[in-house]
């Protein structure tokens, strides 16, 4: 609707530059007033998706799975956009789509610990602010579903282990078996970590592999899910940032919406999703945004990590300090998409997905 309405205005491609250059206003023969010219502009860069599969260090031989997962979640989010659905219905889409598929860590695919497999997931509402979590939860395919729960049925922000399974229950979420969700590339990526000679950062870093989403709806609503395994080995019943507000994700129509990924204590120590909608609240782009918080979390506590993040206009930026992070979004019905600094690959979204190959991998 608000891409027909642009056109009527007949401005058709010159609001691309103004976007640039909102000077120019004076020289176009549309008779619009400057903020309905800023309107416009936004509307036509709504709606957006942006998605990412975990930052790290990601095996060449994995690489291109966890590219083409993003993608598919990313065409996902943005079929539930397109067809007039809300910023949060497109990213827990996104995120269930990525929980589905056994490549990342999150849901089915999740790193162990003593236990076995322990999820944490958010999601945050920036019409209202409303958040719901979970943490250190077993037994269910779809932690970021529950999350939404939370948020939806309860007067809680967070429920975690056997609280949120009892709840998990008492709202019909169907159990599903451990095994289920323990991939064996999971079960030898904790077999190698139990050997005294591996290098414990190593492992972290070659499964990182968190799954997150943001986006902005046609109302020009935002919206952001986060859901992970978590960390290889991580103690019983602990809570990583992906479960804690502001850390593991944030959303706020009056600023934007991010969700991060990596090291979860440095994340939560710095309070990266709102340090990074602090720096947009002070004027900065997106991209600056998260590439000095990303700065910051690497001089101040050494954490490396990478984030999606959105503003309510849609400008968006994949970002990362890791050697990789596989991302997508969805935008003017192209699909942009990368895994190591500086790439930005693009594709008409309706064109059936091309495996492609990453220019740098082999490196
Ligand atoms: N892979 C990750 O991003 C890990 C997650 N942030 C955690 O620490 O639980």
């Amino acid at each position: 609707m608000f891409c027909r309405l642009v056109e009527d205005f007949t401005v058709s491609w010159r609001f691309r530059q103004l976007s640039h250059n909102t000077t120019q206003c004076t020289s176009t023969s549309a008779q619009l007033s400057l903020s309905a010219l800023h309107w416009c502009i936004a509307a036509s860069m709504l709606p957006v998706v942006v998605v990412h599969g975990g930052a790290g260090h990601i095996p060449n031989k994995r690489a291109e799975f966890s590219c083409a997962g993003v993608r598919a979640a990313t065409r996902g989010g943005y079929a539930v956009l397109r067809g007039g659905g809300s910023a949060m219905d497109a990213v827990v889409e996104a995120v269930t789509l990525l929980e589905n598929n056994p490549i990342y860590n999150a849901g089915c695919g999740s790193v162990l610990n003593e236990q076995g497999v322990e999820m944490d997931a958010i999601v945050m509402d920036g019409r209202t602010l409303a958040s719901g979590a979970v943490s250190a939860v077993k037994g269910i395919a779809n932690p970021v579903q529950l999350a939404r729960l939370v948020m939806d049925k309860t007067s809680h922000l967070c429920l975690t282990a056997d609280g949120a399974s009892q709840f998990a229950r008492a709202m019909g979420v169907q159990e599903v078996p451990e095994e289920s969700l323990i991939t064996d590339y999971a079960r030898m990526r904790w077999r190698k970590n139990l050997d005294p000679d591996s290098n414990p950062v190593e492992c972290q870093m070659g499964k990182m592999g968190t799954v997150g989403a943001v986006a902005v709806d046609l109302e020009g609503n935002v919206a952001c899910a986060t859901s992970t395994g978590g960390m290889l080995n991580k103690m019983e019943g602990r809570v990583g940032d992906t479960a804690c507000i502001g850390c593991g994700g944030y959303a706020d129509n009056r600023a934007g919406a991010v969700s991060p990924t990596g090291h979860g204590e440095a994340i939560m120590k710095v309070t990266l999703s709102r340090l990074i909608l602090f720096y947009m609240e002070q004027g900065r782009s997106a991209q600056d945004a998260a590439d000095e918080a990303l700065v910051y979390m690497r001089e101040r506590v050494q954490g490396l990590g990478g984030v999606v993040v959105v503003d309510p206009h849609g400008v968006w930026a994949a970002r990362f300090s890791s050697r990789q992070m596989a991302w997508a979004a969805a935008q003017n019905e192209q699909l942009h998409y990368g895994l190591y600094a500086g790439e930005d690959f693009t594709q008409p979204i309706q064109d059936p997905d091309v495996p492609h190959t990453p220019s740098q991998e082999g490196r």
